[in-house]
């Protein structure tokens, strides 16, 4: 059985909401899933799993929220080779940068070395029910590429 974990910064909940529906769709196609705040776990800790999906809100003209800072700079020790990868994060599109944070996370895990299996899913403030089908899917679709 693959294992997956759902790594996530949230400060009001929205990016933990998506959290919660991305682990239940991976659940549903079969995976183990760990879902963990950043501030609970350390960037070693990502390589006992086979896929990594990383989720921040975005904060500041478009940056990583702070709390994220130091686990996000930690992670430069690691090689991702291997590992099947998503990101995915909440925001607010009246800032100039929408949801800058998954994009910045899914650079980061590229340059790693992990394969990025599904699109960086954006969603402003808490998703919808048919936002949360779309997390459901994005665990699905790393579950799904991890037994490929
Ligand atoms: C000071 C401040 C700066 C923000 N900057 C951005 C931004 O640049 N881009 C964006 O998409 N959202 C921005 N947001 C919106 C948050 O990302 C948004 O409220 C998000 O839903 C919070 O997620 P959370 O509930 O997981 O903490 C900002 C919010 C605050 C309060």
């Amino acid at each position: 059985m693959p294992k997956i974990i759902v790594l996530y910064t949230s400060l009001t909940g929205n990016t933990e909401e998506m959290a919660e529906s991305i682990t239940a769709g991976a659940k549903e196609a079969g995976a183990e899933v760990v879902a963990k705040e950043a501030f609970d776990a350390s960037p070693e800790e990502l390589l006992t799993y086979d896929g990594i999906i990383i989720g921040a809100y975005t904060w500041g003209d478009g940056e990583l929220p702070d709390e994220f800072l130091d686990f996000y700079e930690d992670m430069d020790s690691l090689n991702l080779a291997g590992r099947k990868a998503a990101a995915f994060g909440s925001g607010d599109s009246s800032y100039p940068i929408f949801c800058a944070s998954v994009d910045i996370i899914e650079e980061k895990l590229k340059a790693l070395g992990a394969e990025i299996v599904a699109e960086g899913l954006k969603v402003e403030y808490s998703p919808s029910g048919d936002e949360k089908e779309t997390c459901k899917a994005l665990g699905r679709q790393v579950a799904e590429a991890l037994q490929a």
